[in-house]
């Protein structure tokens, strides 16, 4: 990707950006079969910036058809897989031939930064798209143990039409963490965007089509959660559900399925996700660094932020001096500035829960304020262990400080909750380090540093974090297909029938 541009720059792409609409059925763009539309609003300005297809159960069903006769007459399943290699990689490049587009158009719809957009959601949508593209023609089945007189074969198939329920927080993105393995297992699939931020969905399968990915394999139905997404968990004729958004609304799919036809599901929730830094940990500042940028980026809305400080007494004030000093360096301001690290939250219903979060009383060190749309990044000392902002996914720019004596407490700490997504812990020492890191209950832990690893590594949740499979990795691609056993008989005596 090129250089970033200017404010004025963005703006002008902005002014004349062509937003798609309509839902994405069977490689075409249509209205919602009732005529009815949602605003999309601009979170930034309050602006309504397009007026897009309010989908329901009858759109569903049609889009779930076609995705079955595509399913069926293989135009996509039975494909090659290096023919849907090249495919998926073809649409990764228009992907990039169109990212500023993509990246405005994501800013514009989310809040989130440009600067964000443009240097991590669109290259890593790409990378992603690729790195399940050029996985698929390099797996192989297997055979199994077998007597002489047989073969047993264990094939993977995918596992059919798939509904993919996308959360706002990273809407290219999780997209594609989502498209990626399922179009490379060759399932068809039915794409529910959030409705807070439906468009980059929807451009994306249009230039799935532009790429050759065959109509029917790659539909888009955008609406509300009650419209679309619970017709989609209910469905008869759709085999699995991969889910990314609110424990709450992950419960609501395991309903939809027993309720159903036993969909599989795979769940991938919200986090309260512990830093614990320990006193032996070496070069503060770049441990504050780390930290600061745990609970911030994207605005705290991550699933896998560094919403909880647990900070070993000895070493506090040293880290809290350095944390707010890091903190000045993430401007607030006009999503489409490059400069800024903090956009707008993404709704003002979302925003109302976040401001919400502020006014509940612990010592505020940093930030605090909420004002139309914007949430500074805000850091809380908070000696009660039960505050709603300890335990409740806040998935704003809102980090709260605990604080401990030694490293025990600081684990018991760190799993006193519900959710088991993601955790960070510092420290000079090895033993406590790998210790620890064993002992959180979390999908993912990182020693000396925040992240989530990268595509090439499983993504997911303990506890009531996750459920079932995993994004990203090779592991990733369980999610989306079965396992078959065929069994040959290679015995010539067909007297001996052996049970
Ligand atoms: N794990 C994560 O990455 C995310 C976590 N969250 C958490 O959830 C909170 C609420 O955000 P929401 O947008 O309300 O998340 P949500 O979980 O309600 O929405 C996620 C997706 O589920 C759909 N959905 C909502 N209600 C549904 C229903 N009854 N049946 C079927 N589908 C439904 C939505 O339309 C959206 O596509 C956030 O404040 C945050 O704490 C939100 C988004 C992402
Ligand atoms: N952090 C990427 C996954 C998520 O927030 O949902």
């Amino acid at each position: 990707m090129s250089d970033l541009l200017t404010t004025e720059e963005y703006k002008s792409i902005a002014a004349n950006l062509d937003l798609p609409t309509q839902a994405f059925i069977d490689g075409s763009f249509r209205p919602a079969m009732s005529g009815k539309t949602f605003d999309s609003t601009n979170p930034a300005t309050g602006e309504v910036i397009a007026k897009v297809a309010a989908c329901g159960q009858a759109d569903v069903d049609f889009a779930v058809e076609k995705a079955r006769d595509a399913f069926e007459d293989g135009r996509w399943s039975r494909l090659h897989p290096g023919e849907r290699k090249e495919a998926m990689i073809r649409l990764a490049k228009l992907i990039r031939r169109n990212a500023r587009e993509l990246a405005v158009m994501e800013s514009l719809d989310s809040g989130k930064t440009i600067y964000d957009c443009e240097t991590v959601d669109v290259p890593e949508t790409i990378h992603c798209l690729t790195w399940h593209a050029e996985l698929i023609d390099k797996i192989y089945d297997q055979v199994a143990p077998a007597s002489d007189n047989h073969i047993a074969l264990v094939v993977r198939e995918p596992v059919g039409v798939v509904g993919l329920v996308l959360p706002w927080n990273f809407p290219l993105l999780m997209l594609a963490w989502k498209i990626g393995p399922a179009l490379a297992s060759g399932c068809s699939i039915i794409v529910k965007p959030a409705a807070e931020t439906s468009l980059t969905a929807l451009r994306v399968a249009e230039l799935a089509m532009e790429a050759g990915i065959p109509a029917g394999v790659f539909n888009v139905v955008p609406g509300s959660g009650r419209d679309v997404g619970e017709p989609i968990g209910r469905h008869m004729d759709i085999d699995m559900v991969s889910f990314t958004g609110s424990t709450a609304t992950g419960r609501r799919f395991l309903t939809y399925a027993s309720e159903s036809n036993l969909k599989e599901v795979t769940l991938e929730m919200g986090g309260k996700n512990p830093a614990i830094v320990l006193d032996d940990a070496e070069d503060l500042d770049r441990v504050a660094a780390h930290v600061v940028n745990g609970a911030f980026w994207n605005m705290g809305e991550n699933c896998s932020a560094s919403s909880r400080l647990i900070v070993q007494k000895g070493i506090k004030d040293k880290l809290l001096d350095r944390m707010l000093a890091h903190a000045r360096e993430w401007p607030m301001g006009d999503p489409l500035d490059p400069v800024n690290r903090v956009g707008a939250l993404v709704s003002q219903a979302h925003f109302d829960k976040v401001a919400s979060y502020l006014s509940k009383g612990p010592k505020v060190l940093l930030g605090g304020k909420a004002e139309a749309g914007f949430v500074e990044p805000t850091i809380l000392d908070i000696a009660d262990r039960d505050a709603a902002q300890v335990r409740e996914e806040i998935f704003g720019p809102v980090l709260s400080v605990l604080t401990v004596d030694g490293f025990d407490e600081a684990i018991a700490l760190a799993n006193d909750t519900e959710y088991g997504l993601a955790a960070s812990i510092y420290t000079a020492n090895v033993k406590k380090a790998i210790r620890g890191a064993r002992a959180i209950r979390a999908g993912t832990v990182t020693v000396n540093s925040f992240g989530e690893g990268d595509i090439s590594t499983p993504f997911g949740g303990f506890k009531q974090s996750g459920f079932g499979g995993r994004d990203n990795g090779i592991h990733a691609h369980d999610q989306y297909t079965q396992i078959k056993t065929i069994w040959v008989d290679l015995t010539d005596d067909h007297d001996e029938v052996v049970s």
